[in-house]
């Protein structure tokens, strides 16, 4: 008999590549959608959510549940980073498209995602592809939330890497250090999928002709958003391809085997310099004083992956919907 599919809630922030990783939960006959919950990261929360329930719009999709997050960090800074240069003024490639019908959820994304939780403990994962607000603040206001949680596969760091939003920090984690610091100590069962993974997961300018030559919808519609995403990478990495960080996290979701992990106590810093760094104790050296890394609970951590796998998923999976 076929394996339940999974329960996901994905915490996203769309985002052009937020988008493919919704896309391709709604086409993996591994996942169960339950839900969305919207950040901030890409854009602002409020267009966020916007973009969420658009394109559950473009799926058809309209009976998912979308849940508003936090507009402000975890210590209530508003002043966020937020990357409209990366996706587009609208998160969505600049393509002005009309406002959605639907309206979110009354509840907060931290409320949704502790009632989830609660409701099929040890059964719900959440992919988290933005800052880590409210993943921090359901840690905070149900202390069950740690174990009730079944998995928490997230979109953040850059482990020995440079980052991208300066050469010690990943943009996500950046977003709000502290609430990452939370989740990575919660004790709940995390893996992150850093950079120095998802940068190994290059769609290129080919593959995106591919996509345009398929009669995909969901293809379709990506081919139209994704040339802003593309002029970036241009701009940024001097490459014409793009990185596929959202879906690359979401498969990890979907078939863990894909990606090999390290296990450690990952800590965030939170201040100075490098604020927004992640740091993974592998612990094969036991320390002789105490750090700020003792007695932390273990984190996986994604090292290698297997791109070309990667690749032809979402390709299939895209063109084919
Ligand atoms: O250079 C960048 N600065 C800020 N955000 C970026 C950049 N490149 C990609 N992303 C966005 O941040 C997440 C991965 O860190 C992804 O959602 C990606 O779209």
């Amino acid at each position: 008999m076929a394996a339940q599919p999974k329960k996901i809630i994905i915490d996203t922030d769309p985002g052009i590549d937020d988008a493919m990783a919704i896309f391709l939960a709604l086409r993996s006959p591994e996942v169960e959608l339950i839900g969305l919950t919207t950040i901030f990261g890409n854009v602002y929360t409020t267009l966020a959510t916007r973009n969420a329930l658009h394109l559950l719009e473009v799926a058809g999709r309209t009976d998912i549940p979308v849940a508003e997050g936090s507009h402000v960090t975890i210590t209530k800074d508003m002043k966020l980073r937020v990357a409209d240069f990366v996706h587009g003024a609208d998160g969505l490639g600049n393509q002005n498209f009309p406002r959605p019908k639907g309206e979110p959820i009354e509840q907060s994304a931290a409320a949704f995602l502790i009632e989830q939780a609660n409701l099929y403990p040890g059964k719900v994962t959440v992919v988290a592809l933005g800052a880590l607000t409210n993943i921090a603040l359901a840690i905070q206001q149900d202390p069950a939330f740690s174990k009730n949680i079944g998995q928490i596969i997230l979109l953040g760091g850059a482990f020995a890497i440079n980052g991208n939003v300066n050469p010690a920090a990943e943009a996500n984690i950046f977003g709000d250090p502290d609430a990452a610091d939370i989740v990575f100590t919660s004790g709940a069962d995390v893996v992150a999928v850093g950079l120095n993974v998802t940068h190994q997961v290059v769609l290129t300018d080919d593959d995106r002709q591919k996509l345009a030559r398929s009669d995909g919808k969901f293809a379709q519609y990506l081919c139209k958003i994704l040339e802003v995403y593309f002029s970036y990478h241009d701009y940024a990495y001097n490459t014409k391809g793009v990185f596929l960080h959202d879906p690359t996290t979401l498969l990890a979701a979907v078939d863990p085997s894909l990606m090999t992990y390290a296990k450690g106590v990952v800590r965030v810093q939170t201040s100075g310099i490098t604020r927004g760094l992640t740091l993974l104790h592998d612990t094969q050296k036991r320390f002789g004083e105490v750090t700020e890394w003792s007695d932390k609970p273990t984190v996986k951590v994604a090292v290698t992956v297997d791109a070309p796998a990667i690749l032809n998923l979402v390709m299939e999976r895209l063109m084919d919907s």
